[in-house]
């Protein structure tokens, strides 16, 4: 916490990172549905093309790679200028990405619904809208945008709203993947039902990348839920780390987007996801 955050959370302000990215973005979801209200927002939902199935998808054979288009982060600031993401997914799907992960949080993340309607329009994998979504309004918004996936964070929710977010995703024919950081978030998770969780190695309060989380908590996962590392992944090792650990998948964001060539990255992480010497879920 830096000595800003300290002196806020005694006055009531945001008390660590998520808090405070979680306050702007209740603001700019307020100021999206002044402009365009809910009523047609989802009309816009019900009238985009029907989502992909991304569970049967993370449930193919080989460790899957979720390529994510990502241009600054709160540790890091900018990472990657990205000023084409509709190329820059191409590039990650001619290189093996079984998903595209896009931000869509523009305050931290550089990211835009923009952005995702562009992804969506140039790969025809399943793309996950990653963001801080924290009302239903936000659901309609990723399936109007052409989302197939949506991101949840435990952290950020409490268990009714995480369980009615859940609910919501799935009667628009998404998949939720719905992301832990320990075990009681995972309890969570599993009481709300969720058939993908992540697990992300970076805590959203303090920021700090632990790897270790991963191997404590997915052993406690059942078999039928398909479950992703996320974060701090620089290279195949850290792949097969994970995927001896059991993970089905790996998200990787800026291991990808500081690469020269970002395809040749992720088909470097999709091969060893596939060599049969990494170990394999058990189903
Ligand atoms: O850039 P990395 O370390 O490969 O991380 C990617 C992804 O896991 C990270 O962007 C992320 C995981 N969970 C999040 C929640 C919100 C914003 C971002 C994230």
């Amino acid at each position: 916490m830096t000595s800003d955050q300290q002196a806020e959370a005694g006055t009531g302000g945001p008390q660590n990172v998520l808090e405070e990215i979680l306050a702007g973005v209740r603001e700019d979801v307020a100021a999206r549905q002044e402009k365009v209200p809910l009523e047609q927002v989802r009309e816009l939902a019900a009238a985009a093309p029907p989502a992909i199935d991304a569970y049967a998808a993370l449930r193919k054979p080989g460790v899957a790679v979720i390529a994510e288009v990502k241009r600054s982060s709160p540790s890091k600031g900018a990472i990657a200028d990205i000023p084409d993401p509709a190329e820059l997914a191409g590039e990650y799907a001619a290189g093996g990405a079984r998903c595209i992960s896009v931000l869509t949080e523009g305050r931290w993340f550089g990211g835009s619904l923009a952005d995702l309607a562009a992804v969506r329009q140039s790969v025809g994998i399943p793309v996950l809208r990653k963001d801080f979504v924290i009302s239903s309004y936000q659901v309609h918004e990723a399936r109007a945008h052409g989302a197939d996936l949506v991101l949840l964070i435990v952290a950020a929710l409490e268990q009714n709203v995480l369980v009615g977010l859940l609910e919501r995703i799935e009667s628009l024919g998404m998949t939720a993947l719905v992301e832990v950081h320990n075990e009681e978030e995972a309890d969570r998770a599993l009481e709300a039902n969720a058939k993908v969780i992540g697990v992300n190695a970076r805590d959203l309060r303090t920021l700090e990348v632990d790897r270790s989380v991963f191997e404590r908590i997915a052993p406690g996962l059942p078999n039928n839920v398909v479950k992703i590392a996320e974060s701090g992944v620089r290279g195949p090792h850290d792949l097969i780390r994970y995927a001896s650990a059991g993970a089905d998948a790996v998200l990787v964001g800026e291991g990808l987007v500081t690469q020269k060539s970002p395809r040749d990255a992720v088909a470097e992480l999709v091969n060893a996801g596939n060599h049969p010497a990494t170990p394999r879920p058990v189903r």
